[in-house]
């Protein structure tokens, strides 16, 4: 458990590694290459909660083509995961198949979450399935695959904000911070 003291020191401790205004730059940027390859495709746009609930609404609102929406839930299972074991907590409920699917999530770490449900969704019957992350962070633990779309590359840090959380708290920032001395 957390006090509220000892969050706003993490908060006011951490170094901010991207502004609102660099998140909207790179946001636009993404929205347009998006729009550049699905806006005629009547796309799936699969939202990975919990963290792609930010950035998934920031690209909504700069798509302005036909697409549907719905989630997922798949996250990696402790420290001790390897390879892509995800816990699966929702399946997406709209047809998918034969269809163009979009995946939207906060970051590109390892990279096991963003591959593992493109295999499912490609398993499944998805036509074609891109990715969308707003970071990716760099360091060289990385699965072979990279997003279609991202963001900015991020330093191999400790990173919150944005959808990220920080113990479960921060996601709700407009801007990426990585933890002091982390
Ligand atoms: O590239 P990877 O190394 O697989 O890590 C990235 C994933 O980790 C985080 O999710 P997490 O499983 O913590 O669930 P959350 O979205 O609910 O925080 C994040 O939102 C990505 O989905
Ligand atoms: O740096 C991170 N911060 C928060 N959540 C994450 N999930 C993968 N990497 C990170």
């Amino acid at each position: 458990m957390h006090t509220i003291d000892e969050l706003n020191s993490i908060l006011s401790e951490a170094d901010c590694l991207i502004n609102e205004a660099q998140l909207n730059e790179a946001l636009d940027k993404m929205a347009e290459q998006i729009s550049g390859d699905l806006a005629e495709k009547m796309p799936l746009v699969i939202c990975v909660m919990n963290g792609g609930l930010l950035p998934t609404a920031a690209l909504l609102q700069r798509l302005q083509f036909p697409l549907e929406l719905d989630y997922v839930h798949a996250s990696r299972y402790g420290l001790e995961t390897t390879g892509s074991d995800l816990n699966w907590t929702r399946y997406p409920q709209t047809e998918f198949k034969g269809r163009d699917v979009l995946i939207v999530d906060d970051i590109f770490d390892q990279g096991h979450t963003v591959e593992a449900i493109i295999k499912w969704f490609e398993a499944n019957g998805a036509k074609n399935v891109y990715s969308a992350t707003v970071v990716n962070k760099l360091h060289d633990r990385k699965v072979e695959m990279r997003p279609d779309y991202i963001g900015l590359d991020v330093e191999d840090r400790f990173l919150f904000g944005y959808g990220m959380d920080y113990q479960g708290y921060f996601r709700n920032l407009q801007g990426i911070y990585a933890v002091k001395g982390k």
